[in-house]
């Protein structure tokens, strides 16, 4: 950069479960000295809560009546992203079987986007050196003005493959089948479904590895940053 200080980038890091969204956005982040924010730890989170107080998760009218209630903080550095509700850290609580079978239904509410992007939209704009924002909804609505914007993709079996390798020996059809029944209600809910923007760069990370995928962002970012 020529004068001083670098302008804040924006990346929108978007795509369906087991892409790659959160190994490549932290890694990126951190390269690049950038914040670093995991949505759907968010829409985890708040469901965490929902769950723990007793809320009828079939019901989304209950759920939209308590969605202001939770206080939920994110920690945006990329070496230790963190997550707590009402003060208590739920990084763990939050990766539950229990969790992810029921984070579609409550983050398919229109309550629950409004007030988790609102939290989304603040922690951009805060970011001093910039943000990279991961989630399913990112480059379509929370931050359309995004700098750069990626859609990650991979076939099923390879997402089912490297979330059965994390789960530590699930079975391999059974992930295939609920990541798809998750994507399949992510991407038919009426307020912000998960989609690629019509601008995003569209990145098939089933034959590459990690670090190829990284550094396709990296240099990405940096092209955007040198037009800048
Ligand atoms: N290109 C890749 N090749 C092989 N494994 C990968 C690749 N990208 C991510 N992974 C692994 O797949 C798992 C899911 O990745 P993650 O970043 O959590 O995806 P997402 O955030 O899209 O759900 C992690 O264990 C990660 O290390
Ligand atoms: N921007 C976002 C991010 C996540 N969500 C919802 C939908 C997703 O199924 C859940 C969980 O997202 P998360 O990124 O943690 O899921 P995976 O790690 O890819 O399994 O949250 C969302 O609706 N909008």
């Amino acid at each position: 950069m020529e004068n001083g200080a670098a302008k804040p980038v924006i990346v929108a890091i978007d795509g369906p479960s087991g892409t790659g969204k959160s190994s490549t956005s932290k890694a990126v982040a951190a390269q690049l000295g950038l914040s670093y924010l995991d949505t759907g730890a968010q829409y985890r989170a708040i469901t965490w809560w929902m769950v723990t107080s007793g809320i009828d998760i079939e019901d989304p009218t209950a759920i939209a009546a308590v969605a202001g209630k939770p206080e939920i903080i994110s920690g945006t550095d990329p070496a230790g992203p963190t997550i707590t509700v009402d003060g208590t850290d739920v990084s763990g609580p939050i990766r539950t079987q229990e969790v992810t079978s029921k984070v579609s239904a409550v983050s398919a509410v229109p309550e629950v986007r409004a007030r988790i992007t609102e939290l989304q939209r603040s922690l951009a704009t805060s970011a001093e050196r910039g943000i990279v924002v991961e989630g399913r909804d990112i480059g379509t609505t929370v931050l359309p003005d995004a700098d750069l914007k990626i859609f990650l993709t991979a076939s099923p079996e390879a997402r089912a493959a490297r979330r059965s390798g994390e789960l530590k020996g699930a079975d391999v059809n059974a992930t295939r089948e609920a990541l798809i029944k998750r994507d399949a209600a992510d991407s038919s809910r009426k307020t912000s479904p998960l989609a690629k923007a019509d601008d995003a760069v569209e990145v098939d990370t089933t034959e590459l590895t990690l670090t190829q995928v990284i550094e396709c962002v990296v240099t990405l970012v940096e092209e955007k940053r040198t037009a800048k």
